[in-house]
Formats: C-alpha cells, sequence, structure tokens
C-alpha cells in the first residue's frame, strides 16, 4: 500500500511516518519544504520516498499524483502557527488552502482511487460557550484568528469534494498535541526548551509567558497519528470527527508539569508580546464520535508527553551545533 504525506519532515508528518514505516506494510512518500529538517529526521527519511513537490503549483501536484498514484494521501502539509496568521493572513490562507486545492484537483484529474485524510482543527471552534463544553462536531463554528477560518475553508472543501466529486475524504479536527520534536514557537515546546535552557546554563533562570490561563485538551502527538490511520482506514468518507484526549489543562498546569520535572529554581515572566488579540480561552474535545467508530484512544499520559518533551529538548541542547 502506498501512502502520501504532505509536510513529512513537518511535527505530525514525521511522527505519521515513524508509524506507518513501523507497521511494515505501508511504503511511504512525502513531500517537504525544509532541507534542514530533512537532515536532521535524518535515518528515518532515509526510509521515506522524498518526493520534490511545490504544492502550491498545480502543475507540481498534477505530476506527484499522476506519478505515485498513492493508496492513501494525509494530507498535514500547512502554516499551523496561529500568531504567524495574524501577523501574515494571507501567507496563511494561500499557504493551507491552495496545495489541498491542488492535490483534490489532482486527484479527481487523474482518478485515483485512493483516501484522503485532512488535518483540520479544533482552532475551527473558536469562540465556544461554557454550555458547549465539550465540543462535539456539531457545534458552531465561530473563528478567531485568520489561521482558524483557513482551517475551516479546508474542512468545507473537503465536504464540498466529497458530496461533489465523490472524493473519499475524511476531516479529522485536531485538538492540541505535542511530544517530541514539536516546534518550539507553540507553547509545550516553548516552555520545555526555555526549562533546558536554564538547566544548562544558557539562559537567566527565567521563563517568559503568555496568557497562563487558557485551558487546552492535550494529547500526544504519538496517538494522535495512530488516529490518523484509523480515521483514514475506517474513518466514514464525508464524515468529520474531533480527535482528543479529553484532557483539561490550563497553560499554568502545563508549565507547574514542566517545573516538577527540574530541579531548577526558576522566575516566571508574562512577556506582553506573547499575548494574543484575542485567544481561544478554553478548547476541550468530544471524541466519542471517533471513539466509537475507530476503537482509538490515548495511550500516553499528559505526564509522559511532558516528560519526554523536555528530555527531547535536554538532549538537542546537549547536542554540538544546536540551535
Ligand atoms: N505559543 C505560545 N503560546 C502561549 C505562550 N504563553 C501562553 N500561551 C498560550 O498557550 C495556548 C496554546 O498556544 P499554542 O501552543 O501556540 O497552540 P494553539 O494556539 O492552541 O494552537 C495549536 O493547537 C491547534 C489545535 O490542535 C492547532 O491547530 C494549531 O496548529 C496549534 O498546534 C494559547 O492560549 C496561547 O495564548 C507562549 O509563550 N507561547
Amino acid at each position: 500500500m502506498k501512502a502520501l504525506i504532505t509536510g513529512v519532515t513537518g511535527f505530525a508528518g514525521s511522527h505519521l511516518a515513524e508509524y506507518l514505516l513501523s507497521r511494515g506494510d505501508v511504503d511511504v512518500y512525502g513531500t517537504f519544504r525544509s532541507l534542514t529538517k530533512k537532515e536532521q529526521l535524518g535515518q528515518l527519511m532515509d526510509r521515506v520516498h522524498m518526493e520534490n513537490c511545490e504544492l502550491k503549483d498545480p502543475q507540481s501536484v498534477n505530476e506527484l499524483i499522476q506519478k505515485i498514484k498513492p493508496d492513501l494521501i494525509f494530507h498535514l502539509a500547512a502554516q499551523s502557527f496561529v500568531p504567524t496568521s495574524v501577523l501574515s493572513p494571507t501567507d496563511t490562507m494561500v499557504n493551507n488552502i491552495v496545495p489541498q486545492l491542488n492535490l483534490f484537483e489532482a486527484v479527481r484529474n487523474h482518478a485515483v482511487p485512493c483516501k484522503i485524510q485532512i488535518a483540520c482543527s479544533s482552532e475551527e471552534y473558536g469562540l465556544v460557550y461554557p454550555e458547549e463544553i465539550p465540543i462535539k462536531e456539531t457545534n458552531p463554528l465561530r473563528p478567531l484568528n485568520p489561521y482558524a477560518v483557513s482551517k475551516i475553508a479546508q474542512d468545507y472543501l473537503g465536504y464540498q469534494y466529497h458530496h461533489s466529486y465523490g472524493l473519499a475524504i475524511i476531516r479529522t479536527r485536531t485538538f492540541h498535541h505535542t511530544g517530541p520534536r514539536r516546534g518550539e514557537s507553540y507553547v509545550t515546546s516553548n516552555f520545555a526548551k526555555q526549562i533546558a535552557q536554564i538547566e544548562l546554563g544558557l539562559q537567566e533562570p527565567k521563563v517568559h509567558v503568555g496568557n497562563l490561563d487558557a485551558i487546552r485538551d492535550f494529547t500526544d502527538v504519538r496517538d494522535i497519528v495512530k488516529a490518523y490511520w484509523l480515521a483514514i482506514t475506517r474513518g466514514e468518507p464525508g464524515d468529520v470527527y474531533n480527535i482528543s484526549a479529553g484532557t483539561r489543562y490550563t497553560i499554568e498546569d502545563m508549565l507547574k508539569t514542566l517545573l516538577a520535572l527540574t530541579d531548577a529554581q526558576v522566575e516566571i515572566h508574562v512577556d506582553t508580546n506573547r499575548l494574543r488579540p484575542s485567544d481561544v480561552d478554553i478548547v476541550l474535545g468530544d471524541s466519542s464520535l471517533f471513539r466509537e467508530k475507530t476503537g482509538w484512544g490515548p495511550e500516553i499520559s499528559f505526564q509522559q508527553t511532558m516528560e519526554d518533551l523536555l528530555n527531547y529538548w535536554r538532549s538537542v541542547l546537549r547536542q554540538p551545533n544546536n540551535s
């Protein structure tokens, strides 16, 4: 079976590649943007068929789909950092919507009988009222940033291409996920990296933070990629599924969990430039539809995820020429 992962060197993409390769029954193809990340991932990426493809270019995507004729497409490539979408809304719209349209059109043009999973997001729900918690797939979408709007466009294009053209598209709305290799801009990784830097004397003993009151439903990325596999193999084309562990932590709880794993004595410093114009206060998911359909459930505890993330940064920072 041939699986194509767009954004294979990205956070979820690289974990998905690792999972698919470990199964032994999947030939993994991937598109990527960053050569540096490819090199950092070393041996893992040596086992993936790496494809040069500009996802924003229809011709390039057409050639890729015609050449590989994948059985499965996991579309993970995206601009996924909320503050970047606030600073550059146009780039986020173009980077998130155009590649997906090119993929859908290429699959249509070549009549490739594949299944497609698209990575949508809990950010689409945006403003949520207390009585709507935990959030079901039927909740209204009230986006609070351009990233969320771009994900709604991806989500609804998935719906439309399924209904208009019969493409076997499964939409997953994933809640906050983290773990080793998480990009350092995202809150869990950012705090873990700062603590590891403090331990090594590379930063003054002060952790810089933004809004600590936001509530997130944290899931380990290694559980998320297993969910993506189950979504594409057992999910119903045309349907949309929430994926989340159902945990409820404030960002402050998450910081305290990390601080309990270190002997370093630190001060907490709120940086106003880390606060967002409109933050999403609470994101807590109801993933019962997905669990009933596929049998999925999270296996890695929040505590374990945080420990693995901190250890990841400790090991990265101890390597020569680290960033
Ligand atoms: N990044 C960051 N966030 C901070 C900080 N301090 C507090 N926060 C708060 O921590 C929360 C999480 O921020 P992010 O890690 O940037 O993630 P996100 O906005 O929740 O979005 C993530 O989850 C979505 C749902 O899965 C994803 O779709 C999205 O791509 C991203 O991964 C937000 O409420 C943010 O204001 C900080 O120093 N840095």
